[in-house]
């Protein structure tokens, strides 16, 4: 089956050699296209990779109908509606680390250019005027630097701005003594690093806490003659409260990167000679666009083909130690989940998930997202998925509880699917047989032993002479060949059940028939 990628922001070619190497992917770039095209061109694609120019909105994504999968050759996951494409099931991935150095070194060399006034410095060199007196900048030696944001990107510029032999303020929400000590700078409150800093530089995501957090309010905090970067999203400053700072003399320069609106040609910060700027240069470099490239096409072909990736945004991530261990228990959670959903037709209140033995030493929420999803498929079919099942069991009231215990009787596994509803619970319980393969090793409180794949029939009757063969009778009538078949019973002529492996799907008329025989109490066809 061949996958159908759009690439719809420019792209570095020598980044995607992991698309084009992939087998059955056909790759489609166009970078020209208004919104209202992109609605029309994203339908039949599998993955579409943008960067920070495509808007991917509610209503692109409603108009696509096979999307799966949204790469962001970046950080900054704001052009993306994440809500919407959770909602739909589509995995979002980004390329975290990838741009991390050059958007550090721009917004150093931002904050240098703009203490030396080059740009303006070079403009009036340009316009034929050999000017000495209009340009005295500052030296950043034993200024302070304040950061507000110590991620990936905030941290490296720390590091630079020690080798200017700045000192270095910063708040992060997360910042520990630990890091701070590393780094060999001060930790602040917000308030103490407006107070403190000579120059500013913000490094947080934009978010509704971020938004315009550097306003008229903060602006009064801080030193007079302070000097603003912004390399990380336009709306974290706030504009009008900038501009009128700089014109009331309180700041003295101004470097950004980034806008509240962007693109655009006409900005009134730029007619103020303290600001200078770049149209979103920060990421711009020929090494940071192959490295998120490679990163995010790597992700697109992973996921499309092995269903695993390395940087979901809307999907907690797996260390790669983790996936190892609990990679084998994909098929069999998900088959646990489907076998509970066909064996009983009552709403679910609750799930309850527990795993037992080694498992519980590890993170599993992949395997309890995977479960859920196979009990959600009988309903909501195709889309449910890994991104949205756990969204859409919150939507439907369902409860979900993962427990954990290291003792396993006599399994080095076993995972137990629990499902509460009004009428009681029903359980299923399986394992990962050394050499071969999953099991269902319990159904309800009955023991058996039966691969979860391909076509079941699941009995319950009363253990009575001549029910197993009666059923056996009924089966070769309807030419329904069993493969292997499991009993089990609670008691010498108590309730039992039967589990028959058979070759093909069981029409509901020849499960009708399996009800009517003598002590049958109730059959159910199951697909795995
Ligand atoms: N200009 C560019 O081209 C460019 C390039 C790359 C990244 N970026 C942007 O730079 C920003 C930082 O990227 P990163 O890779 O360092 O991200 P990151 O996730 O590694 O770091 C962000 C940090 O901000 C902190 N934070 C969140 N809310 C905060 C708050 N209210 N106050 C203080 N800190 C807060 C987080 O704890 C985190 O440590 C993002 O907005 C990203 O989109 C811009
Ligand atoms: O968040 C990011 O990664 C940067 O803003 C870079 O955006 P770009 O890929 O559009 O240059």
């Amino acid at each position: 089956m061949a996958f159908k990628v759009l690439i719809s922001d420019p792209l570095s070619e020598d980044g995607i050699f992991p698309l084009r190497q992939a087998e059955g992917f056909e790759i489609v770039i166009d970078t020209d296209l208004t919104p209202d095209q992109l609605k029309d061109r994203i339908k039949g694609f599998d993955a579409l990779l943008v960067r920070s120019q495509t808007t991917v909105t509610k209503e692109l994504l409603d108009s696509a109908d096979q999307l799966k999968i949204i790469g962001r050759a970046g950080v900054g996951v704001d052009n993306i509606d994440l809500d919407a494409a959770t909602e739909k099931g589509i995995i979002v991935v980004n390329a975290p680390d990838g741009n991390t150095n050059s958007a550090a070194e721009h917004t150093v060399a931002m904050m240098m250019a703009m203490a030396r006034k080059i740009p303006q410095a070079f403009n009036s060199l340009k316009n034929n005027k050999w000017d000495r007196k209009s340009f005295l900048g500052v030296e950043l030696k034993d200024k302070t630097l304040g950061i507000i944001g110590l991620g990936r990107i905030g941290a490296e510029v720390a590091r630079r701005a020690k080798g200017q032999r700045m000192n270095v303020i910063a708040y992060d929400p997360f910042l520990t003594e630990e890091i701070a000590k590393k780094l060999g700078i001060e930790i602040g409150t917000v308030d103490e690093v407006l107070a403190a800093a000579d120059f500013i530089t913000v490094h947080t995501p934009l978010l509704k806490e971020t938004r315009r957090m550097i306003n008229k309010e903060a602006f009064e905090k801080m030193k007079d003659g302070v000097q603003i970067i912004n390399c990380a999203r336009g709306g974290i400053i706030d504009e009008d409260a900038l501009y009128d700072a700089i014109v009331a003399g309180k700041v003295a320069g101004a470097a950004l990167d980034v806008f509240e609106e962007e693109p655009f040609l006409d900005h009134k910060l730029l007619t103020l000679p303290e600001v200078i700027a770049t149209p979103h240069l920060g990421a711009s470099t020929i090494e940071a666009q192959e490295s998120v490239a490679v990163d995010v096409s790597r992700d697109v072909v992973n996921f499309l083909t092995i269903g695993s990736v390395r940087n979901p945004v809307n999907l907690p991530s797996v260390s790669r130690d983790v996936l190892a261990k609990i990679e084998p228990f994909f098929d069999l959670t998900e088959k646990l989940g489907m076998f509970l959903s066909q064996i009983q037709n009552t709403v679910i209140d609750e799930i309850n998930i527990q795993y037992a033995g080694e498992l519980a030493n590890y993170d599993v929420r992949a395997l309890t997202r995977n479960t859920v999803k196979g009990l959600l498929k009988r309903n909501l079919g195709e889309t449910v998925n890994d991104v949205n099942a756990r969204l859409l069991a919150d939507r439907y009231g369902i409860k979900i509880n993962e427990q954990k215990t290291t003792t396993a009787r006599g399994f080095m596994n076993l995972i137990t699917v629990e499902v509460v509803t009004a009428k009681g619970i029903r359980k299923v319980a399986g394992t990962l047989l050394n050499g071969l393969g999953p099991r269902i090793v319990k159904v309800d409180d009955y023991v058996v032993d039966a691969i979860p794949q391909g076509h079941l029939l699941f009995i319950r009757h009363k253990d009575q002479p001549g029910a197993i063969g009666r059923v056996g009778t009924l089966l070769a009538e309807e030419n329904i060949n069993i493969a292997a078949m499991q009993v089990g019973r609670s008691a010498e002529g108590g309730d039992a059940i039967m589990m028959l492996t058979v070759d093909h799907h069981v029409e509901s008329a020849s499960v009708a028939r399996v009800k009517e025989v003598q002590n049958i109490h109730d059959a159910k066809a199951i697909d795995l």
